[in-house]
């Protein structure tokens, strides 16, 4: 699958999504931090899509050169049906100016215990993460999946997937 005659453009600077994109097309894209309109640390699927939506609409705004827009948002969501357990959810919402789709990469559990932090002290994920791996900027690296599995999984790997699946309708003649 060929994604390397379109010019992709990334609503943040943040570069474990920066290598996500790279990872899944091939191709560098045109990044500008746009805002997400949701909370900083979203606590809900449908904000997590939303603040996704959001970002692959405002930056192909600004970028108009550009054929597709793409948001990546990262988020936290409760299943109080099956596990009672926080999970981590990365998203990739992709926009063309007709056609919006989206790709979730893997959806992993996060110890309740720093959820429950997040909410009472009012600070983010990356805070936490930041904190339990004794070092600065995790979010722009391996993230929450590098330490909990011992680097075993990254966050630019994640995303990779999660672009791989928004992006996938756009360039495959199946979905035509
Ligand atoms: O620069 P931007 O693109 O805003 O990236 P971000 O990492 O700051 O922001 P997101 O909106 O993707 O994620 C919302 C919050 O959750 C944090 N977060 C999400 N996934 C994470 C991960 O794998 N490791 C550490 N923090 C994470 C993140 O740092 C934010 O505080």
């Amino acid at each position: 699958m060929d994604m390397s005659a379109l010019r992709f453009a990334l609503g943040t600077v943040n570069q474990a999504k920066r290598t996500a994109v790279v990872l899944a097309t091939g191709t560098e894209p045109i990044c500008l931090a746009v805002p997400s309109g949701v909370s900083a640390q979203p606590l809900s699927e449908e904000e997590t899509i939303t603040g996704a939506i959001n970002r692959a609409k405002a930056v192909l705004d600004r970028v108009p050169n550009a054929d597709i827009g793409l948001g990546l948002e990262g988020g936290l969501t409760f299943d109080d049906r099956y596990t009672n357990q926080w999970y981590l959810l990365s998203v990739c919402a992709a926009w063309d100016g007709r056609r919006l789709c989206l790709g979730k990469g893997l959806f992993f559990p996060i110890p309740n215990s720093a959820v429950e932090r997040i909410k009472q002290e009012g600070i983010e994920l990356r805070t936490i993460i930041d904190e339990w791996s004794g070092t600065t900027g995790t979010n722009q690296r391996g993230g929450a999946y590098g330490l909990l599995t011992e680097g075993r999984i990254r966050r630019s790997e994640v995303f990779r997937d999660a672009v791989t699946a928004a992006v996938t309708p756009f360039v495959s003649a199946l979905y035509r």
